[in-house]
């Protein structure tokens, strides 16, 4: 089975259950945001997919086999800040992942082997709009440029799901659309997994292929310790999108929901009646 399946998966730190019973597959190419109010768990789901964190029970198989319990090449990661090396140009932060695998010892190579990266390096900076800038140092870029420059290093491991930490909720409005604009094509460029943590549902709206809520069910006081969160909406985005495709229906030509030719993004599931509407949403916080 390929993808990411999550099985009864159980996070405690301490007597604190932070996540609990949580049971989701996520298919492979697929977008997902994952949304819900401040501390219920979200980063802590996220590192558990990185690999920084252990469940304390349950499993989480990608592409059918256990996830390693150390972060590897096949998982990247942006966070919202610091994901790249204040000390090293951009180039350099970019050909840090390739040069580090190629030459564990040294961390860096030489001769040809350099400038193939160097070479891939560039492109990957073009591909994020950061040509001209490889010999600044990240505190020489604007936040926006950070960030790209934070996604270009993650895509040149060539990840298998990329996992995103509210990479762009410190940015300005105008910005934020740009980097919407480029996330889309990365994601329907290059064959990887999304997995997004959000606090801005229009941000998930925009984004994914599907939404995912983690809440407290039992949340009084008493009971925040005892019980964490668990998946309480499992929202599949509509019109469906699939990456590769990037208009994928025309406006005029929107199929019925109840359409059953409209492959879903999970097997064996239906599309929800109802239209989503990010509005129709209380805040998260
Ligand atoms: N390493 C840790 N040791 C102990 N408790 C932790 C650890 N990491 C997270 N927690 C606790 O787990 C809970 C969930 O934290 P987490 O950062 O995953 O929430 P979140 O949903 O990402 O929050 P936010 O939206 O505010 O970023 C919090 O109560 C936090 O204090």
């Amino acid at each position: 089975m390929s993808g990411i399946e999550i099985r009864n998966l159980w996070k405690e730190y301490g007597d604190q259950v932070v996540l609990q019973n949580v049971d989701l597959t996520i298919a492979p190419r697929a977008f997902l945001a994952l949304v819900g109010p401040s501390g219920c768990g979200k980063t802590t789901f996220l590192r558990l997919l990185l690999g920084q964190e252990a469940p304390t029970r349950g499993t989480i198989t990608l592409d059918g086999a256990p996830l390693p319990d150390e972060p590897g090449p096949d998982r990247g990661v942006v966070f919202q800040r610091y994901s790249v090396f204040a000390h090293m140009t951009v180039l350099g932060n970019v050909m840090a992942g390739p040069e580090l695998r190629a030459s564990r010892l040294l961390g860096r190579t030489f001769g040809a082997r350099r400038r193939a990266i160097a070479e891939e390096a560039r492109a990957m900076l073009a591909e994020v709009g950061l040509a001209g800038s490889e010999d600044k140092y990240p505190a020489q870029l604007s936040g926006g440029m950070q960030q790209r420059l934070a996604l270009a290093q993650a895509l040149m491991m060539k990840p298998k799901v990329l996992l995103l930490d509210e990479p762009f909720g410190a940015l300005d409005p105008g910005i934020r659309s740009d980097i919407h604009r480029l996330m889309k094509r990365l994601w329907n460029e290059v064959p990887m997994t999304v997995v997004m943590v959000t606090h801005d549902l229009r941000e998930a709206f925009t984004l994914a292929t599907r939404i995912i809520a983690f809440e407290r069910t039992r949340d009084r006081p008493e009971e925040r310790l005892r019980y964490g969160a668990t998946i309480t909406r499992d929202i599949l985005i509509w019109p469906p999108r699939s990456a590769g495709q990037t208009t994928i229906w025309d406006a005029d030509l929107l199929p019925s929901r109840d359409d059953p030719t409209i492959p879903g993004p999970i097997a064996g599931t239906t599309w929800p009646k109802e239209e989503p509407d990010a509005d129709a949403y209380p805040p998260l916080r």
